[in-house]
């Protein structure tokens, strides 16, 4: 990429696509195209096609979908297989058109089987079957790999495809229902800390582990795989390490500051046991994370605390 080269982010108002806005200005990159999704709903076939056509960007990060926590993807699972296969079938056909120079497809750990052995290597990709609960998503996400494999096979596109694990950070979603467990976890705590109540009720078992790579290392990654990786195979991005959900609530409670007790409600579902990222292809091609777990909650809370908490309580 050159400083001056012509940059779509796809979803630079979310959490990942804003850390990479954020990275490439750092690193003084100036010309972005960038669309809201009310200025541009990715889901229409007709219109993505006349913005690229239009805009002509010389590079893509494909970092708009549907996200959500477990329940999200278990709840809305058409709209999480509909909405992400419409987007990306568009934005990768339309930079095949308009010969984009080279695209990033963003997965995601859930799309290996729900068993796979652990650390999760990227041949294990569609050996096995997937976790219930986001199996919409996840199909969803292996069609983007496919469709850039293809059309990297068939005509040549330089397109790739980057697997982040479980992410978190500034711009995250704290909504109680569909976010993910690391945000949720900050706002319970805080809400029940602010408020003098004495229990927090945490989801599953506790037992599951997941791995968490803070959004500004994932979007240092992805700045450096597009300028330093251009192979058909996916390649995961992650710490390499994990810890149970039980010990991410006590790390949370700390830095929180909550006091009183975590009950698990086993109702809800604890999804995959195990989701640990090998990112031994990722470290060997260059990379690897600086920010560990307990420093990135601190900076995820304090993100929290300056830009969210006002507005919820
Ligand atoms: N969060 C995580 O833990 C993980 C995320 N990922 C992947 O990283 C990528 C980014 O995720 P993340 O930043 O967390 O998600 P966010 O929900 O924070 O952001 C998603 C972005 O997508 C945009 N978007 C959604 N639907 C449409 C649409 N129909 N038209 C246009 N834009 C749309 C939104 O735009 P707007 O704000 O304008 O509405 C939003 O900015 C996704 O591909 C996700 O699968 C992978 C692994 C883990
Ligand atoms: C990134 C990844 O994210 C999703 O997968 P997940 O890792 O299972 O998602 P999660 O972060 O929501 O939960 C992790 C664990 O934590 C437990 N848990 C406890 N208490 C809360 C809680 O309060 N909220 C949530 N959300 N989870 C909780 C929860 O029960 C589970 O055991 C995929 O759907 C898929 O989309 C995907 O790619």
């Amino acid at each position: 990429m050159e400083k001056h080269s012509k940059i779509y982010i796809a979803g630079h108002r979310g959490m990942v696509g804003s850390a990479i806005l954020r990275k490439l200005q750092n690193e003084g990159y100036e010309n972005f195209v960038l669309k809201t999704s009310k200025e541009l709903d990715l889901r229409d076939q007709q219109k993505v096609a006349e913005f690229f056509e239009v805009e002509k960007p010389d590079y893509v990060f494909l970092a708009a979908a549907k996200v959500g926590g477990i329940v999200a993807n278990n709840t809305y699972r058409a709209d999480f297989l509909y909405e992400n296969l419409a987007i990306q079938n568009n934005i990768i056909h339309s930079a095949f058109v308009t010969k984009v120079k080279k695209l990033m497809f963003l997965g995601s750990s859930c799309i290996y089987p729900k068993l796979a052995p652990q650390p999760l290597k990227e041949e294990y990709l569609l050996t096995g079957l997937l976790e219930q609960t986001n199996e919409p998503y996840a199909i969803a996400k292996i069609a983007g790999i496919k469709m850039c494999e293809a059309y990297r096979a068939q005509y040549g596109c330089d397109f790739i495809s980057v697997m982040p694990t479980n992410l978190y950070g500034p711009n995250d979603n704290y909504d109680l229902q569909n976010s993910h467990v690391l945000p949720a976890m900050i706002r319970k705590f805080y809400e029940a800390k602010e408020n003098g109540v004495e229990q927090v009720v945490l989801w599953g078992s506790g037992s599951p582990m997941r791995e968490f790579l803070y959004a500004d290392d994932l979007a240092a990654a992805c700045v450096y795989l597009m300028e330093n990786y251009s192979e058909p195979e996916l390649i995961n991005v992650g710490t390499g390490i994990d810890v149970t959900i039980k010990e991410l609530a006590n790390t949370v409670k700390d830095i929180v500051g909550f006091e009183g007790e975590i009950v698990w409600d086993s109702s809800k579902p604890d999804g995959t046991p195990r989701k640990l990222m090998d990112v031994s292809k990722l470290n060997d091609k260059g990379w690897r994370h600086t920010i560990e777990l307990k420093e990135g909650i601190g900076l995820a809370y304090q993100d929290f605390l300056d830009n969210h908490a006002k507005l919820r309580l």
